[in-house]
């Protein structure tokens, strides 16, 4: 697996090593021998979530506060995704930096996020699957997030907002200065 460092500190893109035969393909998506190194928490998580989203879906951006906050590894298992996220954790050298990435099921790229970014994805297809490992369980009481146009992030989604179908929850998130105060 290649380990590949972002602009956030922390936060990897992890290119697993394919093989591939007549029959298809294979690969690792995750073990903690080759992660250890790289992933703290790499023995840590204890829950998978998966969702499904049609196209302009946008899910985020969501963080658990500490005590819960949850290092994550996601994957696109279908489909393809703008994902974005953003550095929360005041001691980072990157605190409030952020980036969006495509991530395409077909790259079978993944990402580690650390625990403490603020997380969410645009599905850019129908049917879009995506998949993740958290290294905490879920705790509502403990959710948070910003919402997705917050005018200090201007994070480009690369549609537009018009176009961009949120829940209810998401649509009444706060902005990045409500949540850092
Ligand atoms: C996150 C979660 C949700 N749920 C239940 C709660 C709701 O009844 C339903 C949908 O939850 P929600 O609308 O919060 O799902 P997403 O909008 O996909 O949330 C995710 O969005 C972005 C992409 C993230 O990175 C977060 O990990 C996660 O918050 O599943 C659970 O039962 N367990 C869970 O871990």
């Amino acid at each position: 697996m290649e380990i590949v460092k972002t602009a956030i500190a922390g936060c990897l893109l992890l290119k697993p090593r394919i093989y591939r035969d007549e029959r298809g393909w294979f690969y690792e998506s995750f073990n903690a021998e080759v992660l250890r190194d790289f992933v703290p928490e790499v023995m840590n998580f204890v829950q998978d979530n998966r969702s499904c989203s049609a196209k302009h879906v946008l899910r985020g951006l969501h963080f658990q506060q500490a005590p819960h906050a949850q290092a994550k590894i996601i994957q696109v298992i279908q489909g393809k995704v703008r994902d974005a996220v953003v550095d929360l954790r005041k001691d980072s050298p990157t605190y409030l930096q952020h980036f969006v990435i495509e991530l395409d099921a077909s790259d079978h790229q993944l990402m580690y996020i650390p625990a403490g970014l603020a997380h969410g994805f645009l599905s850019l297809e129908d049917e879009t699957v995506f998949q993740y490992k958290c290294s905490a369980f879920y705790n509502p009481e403990s959710e948070s997030g910003i919402r997705f146009d917050d005018p200090d992030l201007a994070l480009d989604w690369g549609v537009g907002h018009d176009n961009i179908r949120l829940s209810g929850k998401d649509r009444d998130l706060p902005s990045l200065k409500e949540v850092i105060g």
